[in-house]
């Protein structure tokens, strides 16, 4: 079978699956008022329909699954999907983008039942600024997680933090105490606009480019992406066990290396982030039969796929909010 492909030479072996739009955060530049299920809102992809998703996909040359939300860790039977994931021959990395506050007590059965990576979102080290970013005191009981995490043997785990102006830009002597010694690494990211927090925006988007040659002038290098990486660019340095990572969305060229779809928590396809449809798969993952037919409808409708976003013209697409889509 064909593998994925756009008009400009780009290939996809990274699929972002949201596993539910509900979060129980109010990050201020994704959910500030909290989650509320929109009414008559239709149930969850089924493990069934999931699984018919992500043998197409694999057929299409997916070798990396992200689960994320929302809060994909607030879905009842987690496990299972990842279980369900680590079933499918042709996926080699599942990985899992989480606000962490379940790491405790759930880490090592994600990690059981076949997850080999973990990105965690902790936008600041300092217990007061993280509970004013994402609404939540809960600062102590992720970065306890995570060091749990570090000792399951995951292949990866990272930690988010999106830069923002005047909450938490000032913050980097902490992460490099914090990045010395762990091997982990910390992807700052530029703040995005999306449809419902322009005013955020406009008070707390700063360029990620400044850090960028701070970084560069204190030493850092950057090193090379592999074929299925995130956006992140990434740099070590000799002195630190640890990795600085740079996501940069409004750069030049961001969008030249994107490598990834996106399936939504009701099972649709979109093609980019920031993407003006979403293409309805639900109705094609009734039943095996239906494979082909699936697999032949994605292929098609990368041929629309669009060079890049248009954030820099404001134009931000289907998204209120990253929740709806996974980021
Ligand atoms: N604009 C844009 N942002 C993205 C894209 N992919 C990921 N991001 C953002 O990057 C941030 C980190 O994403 P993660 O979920 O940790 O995934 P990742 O960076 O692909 O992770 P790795 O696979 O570990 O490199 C989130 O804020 C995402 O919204 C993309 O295709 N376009
Ligand atoms: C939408 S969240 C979903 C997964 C999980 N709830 C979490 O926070 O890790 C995925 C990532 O998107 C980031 N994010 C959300 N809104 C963003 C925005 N407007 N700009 C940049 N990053 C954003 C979050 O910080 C997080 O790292
Ligand atoms: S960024 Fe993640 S944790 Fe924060 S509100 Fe959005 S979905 Fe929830
Ligand atoms: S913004 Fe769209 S085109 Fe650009 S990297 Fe992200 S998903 Fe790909």
């Amino acid at each position: 079978m064909a593998m994925l492909a756009d008009r400009f030479g780009r290939s996809f072996p990274y699929l972002r699956l949201s596993l539910l739009e509900a979060c129980n955060f109010r990050c201020g530049y994704c959910l500030p008022d909290g989650h509320h299920a929109a009414h008559g809102q239709p149930s969850l992809l089924s493990l069934p329909e999931i699984e018919r998703l992500l043998r197409a996909f694999a057929a299409l040359g997916m070798r990396k699954l992200r689960l994320t939300g929302g809060e994909p860790t607030l879905r009842k039977d987690l496990v299972d999907v990842i279980a369900l994931a680590a079933s499918v021959p042709e996926i080699e990395k599942i990985a899992m983008t989480t606000n962490g506050v379940l790491l405790r007590r759930q880490v090592r059965d994600w990690r059981a039942a076949g997850l080999t990576a973990l990105n965690v979102s902790v936008d600041s080290l300092d217990r007061e600024r993280f509970a004013a970013i994402t609404g939540h005191d809960r600062l102590d009981d992720i970065l306890a997680g995570v060091e749990d995490a570090l000792g399951l043997g995951f292949d990866a785990v990272k930690l988010n933090a999106v830069l923002l102006r005047g909450l938490n830009d000032e913050q980097l002597p902490a992460w490099l105490d914090y990045l010395r010694e762990r091997d982990i690494a910390i992807r700052f990211i530029e703040l995005m606009q999306t449809g419902d927090n322009r005013d955020y925006f406009e008070r707390h988007h700063v360029r990620a480019e400044a850090l960028q040659s701070q970084l560069e002038a204190a030493g850092w290098r950057a090193q090379p992406r592999a074929a299925d990486a995130g956006p992140a660019i990434e740099y070590a340095h000799p002195d630190y066990a640890g990795r600085i990572g740079v996501i940069a969305p409004y750069a030049r060229d961001f969008c030249a290396s994107c490598n990834r779809l996106r399936v939504t928590a009701k099972g649709d396809l979109r093609l980019c982030l920031f993407g003006e449809i979403g293409i309805p798969l639900r109705p094609l993952l009734q039943d095996d039969s239906q494979h082909e037919l699936l697999c032949a409808t994605i292929s098609r409708q990368l041929g629309i796929k669009r060079d890049a976003h248009r954030l820099h013209q404001g134009q931000t697409g289907l998204v209120p909010h990253l929740a709806s889509i996974g980021g």
